[in-house]
């Protein structure tokens, strides 16, 4: 699948999102080495800290499916600018990206801009600083 076409899945997921609180629906897909496509969308609570965002619906949904194995990531939300990923996530996708992993943000618009996984998250904190 193409870089368009994931864009375009992570719109449209947008529309399971489950937002009552901050009606700001997101959505994002992602592609394993195998070519397939997880999507998810943001689920929120009353108990507004427990809700989740899209990008980590999407990352342990295929997580819990047995993927580890990933290539590319998409993120949508109707933002002036392509819509940023917040902290919590940017740590969770370090757990499991390739430094030099692309991840696409864009908006509604479609204005695209890729980062790697280093250039979100760079002095990332992991594994190998516990094994001093
Ligand atoms: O990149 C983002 C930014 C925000 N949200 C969600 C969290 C919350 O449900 C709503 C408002 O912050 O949007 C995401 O899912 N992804
Ligand atoms: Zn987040």
């Amino acid at each position: 699948m193409s870089t368009e076409d994931l864009v375009e899945k992570a719109i449209k997921i947008r529309s399971n999102a489950y937002v009552p609180y901050s009606k700001f629906p997101v959505g994002a897909a992602l592609k394993t080495k195998s070519g397939k496509v997880y999507t998810g969308c943001n689920i929120e609570n009353a108990a507004y800290s427990v809700g989740c965002c899209a990008e980590r619906v999407t990352i342990f949904k295929a997580l819990s499916e047995g993927e580890t194995e990933f290539v590319e990531m998409a993120v949508a939300a109707d933002t002036n600018r392509p819509v940023p990923p917040c902290g919590a996530c940017r740590q969770v996708m370090s757990e499991f990206f390739s430094k030099d992993m692309s991840i696409h943000l864009t908006n509604l618009n479609r204005d695209t801009k890729t980062f790697s996984m280093d250039d979100l998250l760079p002095f990332s904190f992991n594994n190998e600083d516990m094994e001093k």
